[in-house]
């Protein structure tokens, strides 16, 4: 701890996480609970196209345009190994125009039904500096719809080593094993060796 305190950079803004989504900022806030403080911001960003890691850096580099400081970002894929990753980053047009019974279809003509839920987060100090990203994943499979509908593909995805689907699963023990928290343990691991200390106020 005194070996991070010694080397310890001050930033002048606080760290803003940029996300529409509110299902991800309430999970983000329970994972991090107060291990780093930020600001949220609800802004849609575009949805790209490309290599999980590429649409998030992406994305990082135009939240910290907007917002002119410190950003954190995620993009979230649903990746099905018999479709070689896809749906992948284009999950929420699936998600929205067939739903979860279209999504289970798509693997009717194959044998294999896993699949991993991946987490790409990046983080940009500012609007000229190149983001880094971490990667979570999480393997599992693809099932009928189980459990309470109330964020995205969670109901039809049942993590390897459980036979509770994430809708199923109490929040805490999603979050405990959880593509988004096992890419967050490595932002967490990230800031503490750069010993980023960010101001809480504007
Ligand atoms: O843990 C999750 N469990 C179930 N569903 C999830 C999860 N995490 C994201 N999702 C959904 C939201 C969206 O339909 C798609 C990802 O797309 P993605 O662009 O990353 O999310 P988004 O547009 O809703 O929010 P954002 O403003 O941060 O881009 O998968
Ligand atoms: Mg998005």
């Amino acid at each position: 701890m005194a070996a991070a305190a010694s080397r310890a950079v001050l930033v002048s803004r606080p760290v803003t996480f940029v996300t529409g989504n509110a299902k991800k900022l309430e999970e983000v806030k329970s994972i991090l609970s107060q291990s780093i403080p930020f600001q949220s911001l609800k802004l849609d960003l575009p949805e790209l196209q490309g290599e999980p890691e590429e649409i998030s850096k992406e994305k990082a580099r135009l939240a910290a345009v907007q917002v002119n400081g410190p950003v954190l970002v995620e993009d979230t894929c649903l990746c099905f190994n018999a479709l070689k990753g896809l749906p992948g980053p284009y999950v929420k047009w699936f998600l929205q125009k067939i739903g979860h019974e279209g999504l289970n279809n798509l693997l009717m003509a194959y044998e294999d039904k896993s699949a991993y839920a991946l987490c790409a987060f990046s983080f940009a100090l500012g609007p000229d500096v190149e983001p880094v990203t971490f990667l979570g994943k999480t393997p599992g499979k693809i099932v009928p719809a189980r459990g309470p509908n109330d964020f995205g593909w969670d109901p039809i995805f049942q993590p390897d080593g459980y036979d509770q689907t994430y809708a199923e699963m109490p929040k805490e023990e999603k979050n405990k094993i959880s593509h988004r928290s096992r890419a967050l343990d490595m932002v967490k691991s990230h800031f503490a060796e750069a010993g980023y200390n960010f101001s809480t106020s504007n």
